[in-house]
């Protein structure tokens, strides 16, 4: 970490500076508080046993397969249309909270016949949990659509309150790695129905010891085609095959990464292709042996394009000022370093031309502000 900065400086900085999350699962950035309350309703009415359940919640450390049980649990807490409505907007709120000025946020539409629920009807209620924000001001539609009266805010925000946060809000639909071609089609087309309402990519995602490449390129590919970037979860485990396959796919970023070889990163610095760093999630389902020897370091050395992510802050109990901390620390970063590596964050996004020039400004603003500690 800089020198002549203590630690509660330092982490006051981090929550101070605007910043950009590119990663993170809808369901994964639950509150632990909304993940207990909806336990307790569903223990009520006999559905699970809400004291086993209070125990995986509030459990620390998790392996790689114990998420993936977690997340079927989230799902089992979180199926309603309402309650997705609730968590989006929960989610989002606590991302601007700590100063997050732009989010992608990712989800799976789920189909869930005894719900009534249908890959599109998931993602109007996550489009409806955008539209509740109130206590922030959340902008999230592209305009110039034809969908735009169906993603109309309900609430708009005074003008005059000059402090309330504003964030950016963009949607990721992905794809599960238990999914057929057929459904992960359907996801694709559906983001392309959808763009108007925020909609800007795919991601790949899901338990990485599950499923075939060749099951979810056909959906990526005609996402492609249609002008839609790709985000991969890349290298979670070390599957050489695979990650040839990803990058021979040239998606327009990968997360994690942690299992790339010296060629692969060959490959991947030639194409300068943006990596989603997730430092506590590689942590905590043990991808690494220590922190200090995350890829993050060498990869920072030599300049690649980087932005620092949560991945699930419920699941991991992070949020995304910790994780800058956490790279300051470990990598001996400075004040001046992290708002960079911040600002840089905004040439990755998938969102247009608009939003990033309005980003650049946010950022141009913030660093007249900060000009003094930026450059002492
Ligand atoms: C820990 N590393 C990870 N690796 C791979 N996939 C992950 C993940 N963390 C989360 N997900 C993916 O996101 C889903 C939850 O959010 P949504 O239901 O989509 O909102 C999980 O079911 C999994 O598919
Ligand atoms: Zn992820």
């Amino acid at each position: 970490m800089g020198e002549g900065c203590g630690f509660a400086e330092m982490k006051e900085w981090c929550r101070s500076i605007p910043k950009i999350e590119l990663h993170a699962h809808l369901n994964g950035c639950i509150r632990d508080s909304t993940l207990l309350e909806l336990a307790k309703e569903l223990g009520q009415k006999g559905d699970i046993i809400f004291s086993d359940v209070e125990h995986v919640i509030m459990k620390y450390g998790r392996s790689l397969t114990e998420c993936f049980q977690l997340f079927d649990l989230f799902h089992i807490l979180a199926t309603d249309h309402e309650t997705i409505s609730r968590i989006t907007k929960e989610v989002v709120e606590d991302f601007a909270a700590e100063n997050v000025v732009y989010l992608e946020l990712r989800t799976t539409p789920k189909n869930n016949i005894a719900k009534g629920m249908s890959k599109q009807s998931y993602l109007k209620a996550v489009v409806d949990g955008l539209k509740a924000i109130t206590s922030v001001d959340a902008s999230f539609i592209n305009f110039s659509g034809r969908a735009e009266s169906f993603c109309k805010p309900l609430h708009k925000s005074g003008t005059n309150d000059i402090k309330r946060k504003k964030i950016y809000v963009r949607l990721l639909l992905s794809i599960d790695r238990r999914e057929t071609t057929a459904a992960a089609m359907e996801t694709v087309s559906l983001a392309l129905e959808m763009k108007e309402c925020g909609v800007v990519g795919i991601d790949l995602s899901g338990n990485p010891v599950v499923g075939e490449w060749s099951t979810f390129l056909p959906a990526l590919m005609y996402a492609k085609e249609h002008g839609l970037p790709v985000t991969l979860h890349c290298g979670e485990i070390a599957n050489r095959k695979e990650i040839q396959e990803m990058l021979d796919f040239s998606p327009e970023r990968i997360g994690h990464a942690c299992f790339l070889e010296e060629d692969d990163w060959e490959r991947a610095r030639l194409s300068k292709i943006p990596v989603e760093i997730c430092l506590t999630s590689n942590l905590r389902t043990e991808r690494l042996s220590s922190i200090d020897v995350h890829h993050f370091g060498n990869l920072y050395k030599a300049q690649h394009p980087l932005v620092i992510c949560t991945d699930d802050t419920g699941l991991f109990s992070t949020n995304l000022s910790n994780e800058y901390y956490l790279a300051a620390a470990t990598f001996g970063l400075d004040k001046k370093d992290l708002f960079y590596l911040s600002t840089n964050a905004v040439e990755f996004i998938f969102a247009d031309d608009g939003v990033k020039k309005v980003l650049r400004e946010i950022f141009q603003d913030a660093e007249s502000r900060l000009a003094v500690e930026l450059h002492s």
